[in-house]
């Protein structure tokens, strides 16, 4: 559903992504692993539109949409949520999970029940300041209000990070349902060795700008192999 094909991207003149290839199935949680400075984040943002690649093509099912803007990737099925979730602290649960919305492109204008079974705390909390939120809780309503664009893809950024065990636990079940009852296919940036083991049905290692190695879902049970992908 996703393909990359030799993309690059940088900051300026500074190179940071170096003919980054491979693509993501339908159903796929894809986990992106490597060191801090690598290019995750630089991936996304490109991936997502934020950073416009300076070559390379990006297909969505198998249309190429290299240098689409956000709000049209969005519209095409694609969430992204950004490292530091990225919720609007000065609005509620409710007016947060209300511009997840814009990015449907069946106009609708109502949170669906089923957002709301999913995620029963934001029920209790609907009118709550999101600003007031634990990290961790901010990240549940980041991920819910991704899925109220109705995305067939989905780009996480460590939802993990900063976050207490309990909640990055949640996170993995939420991750579970994503792909066994939602059929959500998500790219995940995650340092958090157990979240990827628990969610992964495949593993990409970037190291310096490049795709560097591959693991299956059985090879990441394997401490070895995992440390000697990473260079550890
Ligand atoms: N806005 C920016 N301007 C200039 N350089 C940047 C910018 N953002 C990131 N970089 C640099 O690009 C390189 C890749 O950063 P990136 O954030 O993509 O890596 P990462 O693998 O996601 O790291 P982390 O795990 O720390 O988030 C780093 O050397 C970083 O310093």
């Amino acid at each position: 559903m996703l393909a990359a094909r030799d993309l690059k991207a940088g900051y300026g003149h500074v190179p940071v992504l170096h003919d980054v290839s491979f693509s993501l199935t339908k159903g796929e949680t894809l986990v992106l692993l490597g060191r801090n400075g690598v290019g995750k984040t630089t991936l996304l943002k490109s991936l997502i539109g934020i950073t416009t690649p300076t070559s390379g093509e990006i297909l969505l099912n198998d249309e190429n949409v290299t240098g689409w803007a956000p709000h049209k990737l969005a519209y095409a099925g694609v969430a992204y949520v950004p490292q530091g979730r990225g919720i609007f602290g000065k609005l509620t649960v409710e007016e947060n999970l209300l511009v997840g919305l814009r990015s449907r492109n069946d106009g609708r204008k109502t949170i669906p029940d089923e957002i709301w079974d999913m995620f029963p705390i934001l029920r209790e909390r609907i009118d709550q300041l999101a600003g007031t939120f634990s990290g961790g809780q901010q990240q549940i309503l980041a991920l819910a209000r991704a899925l109220c664009g109705a995305p067939e893809l989905m780009l996480l950024d460590e939802p993990s990070e900063g976050i207490q065990p309990s909640i990055v636990q949640q996170i993995g079940d939420l991750l579970k349902t994503f792909n066994q009852d939602l059929n959500l296919t998500v790219l995940l940036v995650e340092q958090n060795l157990e979240l990827a083991k628990r969610s992964a049905t495949r593993c990409l290692v970037m190291e310096k700008g490049r795709i560097s190695g591959q693991l299956s879902k059985e090879d990441l049970q394997d401490e070895d192999k995992v440390f000697k992908a990473l260079a550890l």
